[in-house]
């Protein structure tokens, strides 16, 4: 599954809606047992959630999208299939979420290729369960410092604190992502699928019983006004940034 949504793959509403669409579609057909997800866009995974959804929009607009951003993660996370992350490109928050959510995580090497939960830099936070699928995977205390000081790890980095799998040149993160495709193939679905919710479920869980609170949370949140701002500057800055 090749994501285009140029020119950074931002998690915009229609673009999450098209990628729900999509996995729906591959988890229906039976013929399909995995998928790699990678992008088409060079050098950017995913810039991660589309700040314009959350920036100046109303509380209504803020709530519809904040569903479809929980709705793509417990897809992505519970999936039946086996989904492996081609990570070619930087994958900050939302971008590295959506690779957290991957069964396994191969990553370009390419020191401009980050991934992290960086929210605090943009004056935001992490919700309690970016930060869960975070402690999952590179435990407590190494998860307490990334996502307080924002860190985006370069691969290097990310490879030791374990936040990725496998780094590897870029032009073999295609090939690598399907070599370990074959390994996880060979385990037989449904043992996979049932271990995978055994670990995967009380995560998911922690959402599910409280989801509509979630949103209120995040509407809330980011309609403060001090939050606005954060967001007005940091938007500010990406313009500066290009001259
Ligand atoms: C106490 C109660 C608490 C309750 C809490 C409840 C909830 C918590 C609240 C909020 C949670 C929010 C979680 C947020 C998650 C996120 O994912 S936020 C997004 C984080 N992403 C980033 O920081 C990446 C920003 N982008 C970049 O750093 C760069 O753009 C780049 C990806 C490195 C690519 O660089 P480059 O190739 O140089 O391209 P440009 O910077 O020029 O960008 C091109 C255009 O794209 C626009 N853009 C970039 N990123 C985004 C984005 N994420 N969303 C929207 N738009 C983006 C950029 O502005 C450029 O636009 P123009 O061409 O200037 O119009």
């Amino acid at each position: 599954m090749k994501m285009r949504n140029p020119p950074v793959n931002s998690l915009s509403l229609e673009f999450l809606t098209e990628l729900l669409i999509s996995l729906e579609k591959l988890e229906n057909d039976k013929t399909f047992r995995g998928i790699i997800i990678t992008s088409d866009c060079p050098g950017i995974f995913s810039a991660g959630l589309d700040l314009l959804e959350m920036y100046g929009r109303d509380p209504a607009h803020c709530a519809e999208y904040w569903k479809a951003v929980q709705e793509l993660w417990l897809r992505v996370y519970l999936s039946n299939l086996v989904v492996i992350g081609a990570i070619n490109g930087i994958s900050p928050a939302g971008g590295c979420l959506l690779s957290l959510s991957c069964d396994y995580r191969v990553l370009a090497n390419n020191p401009k290729y980050a991934i992290g939960l960086n929210e605090t830099l943009l004056g935001i936070i992490a919700p309690f369960w970016f930060k869960d699928v975070l402690v999952n995977t590179i435990g407590h205390r190494a998860a307490e410092r990334a996502l307080q000081l924002g860190f985006l790890f370069p691969p290097s980095d990310a490879l030791q604190v374990g936040i990725v799998d496998q780094v590897v040149p870029e032009d073999q993160v295609q090939s690598t992502a399907r070599s370990v495709m074959a390994q996880w193939l060979a385990i037989p679905d449904h043992a996979r699928q049932l271990t995978k919710n055994l670990v995967r479920k009380p995560t998911a869980d922690r959402l599910l019983q409280q989801r509509d609170a979630d949103i209120q949370n995040f509407v809330r949140f980011i309609s403060r006004d001090s939050i606005q701002k954060s967001l007005h500057v940091y938007l500010e800055k990406l313009k500066q940034k290009k001259g």
